[in-house]
């Protein structure tokens, strides 16, 4: 079995729908896998331990990451694939170099590859410097990210504070002479020390040789984009099973992506906007308000989904801060507790917006693992969540950055 560790939940399930393209029956387990979670994921090739690390006090986020490094021991993996954010999201504290360095202890690799690059995604590595379309990593809106704001381009600078093991780089050049010619700078570059190698990638065909040449490593590290490497199993997966009920959009993501979905969504959908003061002051009051609105919506229109969003202008995390510097948490726990109330009143149809946002749904919801379904575009598919003593739902959980503008309107023609 294919074994992986994301460090956020949309994270993951970018990784799993990328495998399951390939052709592999992916699950995702929500949390290191409890002993009743592995047996659901019996039958599938690959798991990912979906984990919500990003963010978290190293400490915390290397625990995790040895515990899903051992679950993943148990079921049989013989190489883990560390999954961290193509736009390589971190501080110099960390968190992408402590996991790393703890990974490599856990599963034995001497070495590791460090492949960010999507570029389904339009993230590609050149000259060892991330590009996000034609802007380095650097000049791009991470830029301004709110937790990690992205101050070079250049992967092995950014990895460097974060780890005390040495970092090379493997240009381009080496990675178009084929995996032979990988393999052997890769074998060379640990024998002088390097534990960390930043490899190029322009292509999906260079991310083939990338996965060809580390085929037998213990740990490889980067994107999603290098699963996308893997040989197809030639297996055609057919879509997941549509569960039929009311359906929402829950929106926390301050991303631009998001907000054009947010704009474009707001000309078609009923929709309201979170009110941080409102909820600060009576949280459980605005969950009851956000149901009661929604409820009357859908017995307007039963097929029509709501929009419940958080950030409509680039302003209003700034607004947001300036009621409670816990904003985040605030509107974290709504959501979190929003969503099983809009389950239980019928709603089994959900697209979630942002990596943070979706790791408090899925929560709330308490789904244990989710099945990989049908891609909506890179990065983004529809997923079943079992839930713990609950029926399923079916479930899109969205990067901030990703999908398409129209995503809000168009994933349920997707789902059958
Ligand atoms: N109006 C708001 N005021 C303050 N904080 C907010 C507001 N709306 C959302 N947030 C917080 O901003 C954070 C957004 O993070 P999230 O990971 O969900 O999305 P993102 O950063 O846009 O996407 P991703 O991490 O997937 O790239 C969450 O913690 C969320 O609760
Ligand atoms: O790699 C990406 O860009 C995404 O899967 C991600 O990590 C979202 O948070």
């Amino acid at each position: 079995m294919r074994g992986a560790i994301a460090d956020d939940f949309t994270g993951a399930t970018d990784l799993a729908g990328n495998w399951r393209a390939r052709g592999l029956r992916t699950a995702v387990a929500l949390g290191v896998p409890t002993a009743e979670d592995l047996a659901g994921l019996a039958g599938h090739d690959a798991v990912v331990v979906a984990l919500k690390i990003r963010s978290a006090p190293a400490d915390v986020a290397v625990a995790q990451a040895r515990e899903a490094a051992r679950a993943l021991a148990g079921l049989g993996c013989t190489q883990v694939y560390d999954k961290y954010c193509s736009t390589f999201d971190s501080t110099p504290e960390g968190n992408i170099g402590p996991i790393a360095d703890a990974l490599l202890e856990e599963t034995g690799a001497r070495s590791a590859v460090v492949v960010p690059a999507f570029p389904d995604a339009g993230r590609t590595v050149y000259q060892g410097h991330l590009f996000v379309g034609s802007d380095p990593l650097d000049r791009s809106p991470m830029k301004d990210h709110p937790l990690n704001p992205m101050w070079d381009s250049r992967v092995a600078d950014l990895l460097r504070p974060q780890t005390a093991h040495p970092v090379a780089e493997v240009p381009v050049g080496v990675v178009h002479t084929g995996e032979d010619a990988l393999r052997a700078e890769l074998a060379r570059l640990e024998e002088s020390g390097a534990r960390y190698v930043v490899v190029d990638a322009l292509d999906n065909d260079d991310l083939a040789v990338i996965a060809r040449a580390t085929a037998d490593a213990r740990l490889v590290t980067g994107g999603s984009g290098l699963a996308l490497g893997l040989p197809p199993t030639g297996r055609t997966l057919g879509p997941i099973t549509a569960v039929p009920g009311r359906r929402a959009v829950l929106a926390g993501s301050a991303s631009r992506a998001t907000q054009a979905q947010v704009q474009a969504a707001r000309e078609h959908l009923p929709h309201v906007k979170v009110d941080v003061a409102a909820v600060l002051a009576d949280p459980a009051g605005q969950v009851d308000s956000l149901l009661a609105w929604a409820q009357e919506r859908w017995a307007e229109a039963p097929d029509r989904p709501v929009l419940v969003y958080s950030v409509g202008d680039p302003d209003d995390v700034a607004r947001g801060r300036a009621v409670t510097a816990d904003a985040s948490a605030v509107v974290e726990g709504l959501f979190a507790a929003l969503a099983p109330r809009l389950a239980d009143a019928g709603a089994t149809q959900l697209v979630v917006a942002g990596g943070e946002t979706s790791g408090s749904v899925a929560h709330g919801l308490d789904v244990a693992v989710l099945e990989v379904g049908q891609l909506l575009s890179p990065g983004v598919s529809w997923l079943t969540g079992r839930r713990r003593g609950a029926d399923d739902v079916n479930l899109v959980l969205k990067s901030g950055n990703f999908g398409t503008v129209d995503l809000f309107t168009t994933a349920w023609e997707e789902l059958g």
